[in-house]
């Protein structure tokens, strides 16, 4: 049973949350989808990336601050810090849902999760560092715009008590732990990966039915490193991952590697037929890598891979060849990574043999490119465009 008029929605403000948004979407594609799924983007979001996500998608929906009602325009100039979180509230202008499930970009579906349509707004799980306050991570809310500006109304008066959407959603909707059980989503709709083993008693006894995971906190999946032929997720720097979390990186690493990575290919060559929810297969990496060796086209002489791509499966920290395995010598990683011509625009996502990663681009732009940026209204006015920073160059300047 399809029912159109409600959704499943999230927010990508950034190519990099993209990714995350990306494998949520396809999480909730291989659950039986019944609902709509909408994808809440900004400006800063690249052309590249708005076709991929069209293709897991119903709806990309671009949300810019700058353009919107007065109301949100003056509480956005007088409280840039607000900026992000008003970009989340923006979901309740979907009016054309009467019912709408909100999960964050890294967050990741385990199951069907459709009894969530069954709860009312407003119906979150509890926060794990103060369960008296729930995550904004997953809700369940009901589009309308006077709520939204009710919202928008609070954040100005009241702004947040943790300057983002949690701490003003929380303070809004203030009786959600006293007033209504059925509010409260079970732990398991809204399961923080990095938390549970504060209580791993009751992570032994039910973890097994985490319906939703939730990656929260500063180390998201993307920021991992995987090896798509051993399955293992590298640490990268300071982040560490315990045993459960490393499932559940394994899993979302899957889904990238298998539903997004083919999506990538497919809009790089132009294949605009793929319909939302439609993968192309490119799970396998002898695929990519006979791909850019070949330089495109022509079919891989040997599907299987390789002794030299077998090499690169050694386990993680071995620098060795796997016994009587000759030396990989052919199969070096800049052969096998994506083509340049196939690389998202604002995210390095570099894929090889032995090694997927996204990083952030930073780039560098022309004064030219900063005053357009201006003109249009993509201000940065957290980083180098915020009220302190310009005061900085205006002293320098004055000096
Ligand atoms: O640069 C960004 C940052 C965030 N988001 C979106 O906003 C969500 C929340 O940010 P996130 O980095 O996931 O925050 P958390 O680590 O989950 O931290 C908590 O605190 C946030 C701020 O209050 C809440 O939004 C979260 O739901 C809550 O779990 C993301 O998932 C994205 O959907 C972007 O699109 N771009
Ligand atoms: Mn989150």
């Amino acid at each position: 049973m399809s029912v159109t008029d409600q959704a499943f929605v999230t927010l990508a403000t950034n190519d990099i949350y993209c990714q995350g948004a990306l494998v949520l979407g396809q999480s909730l594609r291989r659950h039986r989808l019944t609902r709509k799924l909408v994808v809440l983007i900004t400006p800063q979001v690249s052309s590249l990336l708005r076709v991929i996500l069209s293709k897991v998608f119903d709806e990309v929906i671009e949300v810019n601050l700058i353009d919107s009602a007065d109301y949100i325009h003056l509480a956005f100039l007088k409280r840039p810090e607000l900026g992000l979180t008003l970009t989340k509230l923006h979901c309740w202008t979907l009016t054309h849902y009467s019912k709408c499930v909100f999960l964050d970009a890294d967050t990741l579906v385990l199951s069907n999760v459709d009894e969530l349509f069954d709860r009312g707004e407003f119906s979150a799980a509890p926060d794990p560092g103060w369960p008296d306050c729930f995550n904004s991570g997953v809700f369940v809310f009901q589009p309308s715009l006077h709520t939204h500006k009710l919202l928008l109304q609070h954040a100005m008066e009241h702004g947040s008590f943790d300057g983002a959407d949690q701490g003003l959603l929380n303070s809004f909707f203030r009786n959600w732990s006293t007033a209504d059980i059925h509010k409260h989503l079970p732990f398991i709709y809204n399961l923080s990966s990095n938390t549970m083993y504060t209580y791993s008693p009751a992570f032994k006894q039910f973890g097994s039915s985490a319906k939703v995971v939730h990656f929260l906190g500063s180390t998201k999946p993307w920021n991992y490193k995987y090896n798509p032929q051993s399955g293992s997720v590298l640490e990268q720097g300071s982040a560490s991952s315990s045993q459960h979390q490393a499932v559940f990186l394994h899993l979302w690493w899957t889904i990238y590697q298998n539903n997004v990575l083919p999506l990538y290919k497919s809009a790089q060559a132009g294949e605009a037929h793929a319909s939302p929810g439609h993968t192309l297969c490119l799970s396998d990496v002898g695929a990519l890598c006979t791909d850019s060796v070949s330089g495109g086209g022509e079919p891989c002489a040997d599907s299987t891979p390789s002794a030299g791509v077998l090499c690169a499966n050694s386990p993680l920290g071995s620098n060795q060849p796997a016994q009587g395995l000759p030396e990989p010598t052919q199969m070096v990683d800049e052969t096998l990574s994506l083509p340049e011509g196939r690389r998202s625009e604002d995210v390095d996502l570099a894929v090889s043999v032995s090694q997927i990663s996204i990083e952030e681009k930073v780039k560098e732009l022309s004064p030219e490119e900063e005053r357009r940026k201006w003109e249009e209204g993509r201000i940065d006015y957290m980083g180098k465009d915020a009220f302190a920073r310009i005061q900085e160059k205006l002293d320098r300047f004055l000096q």
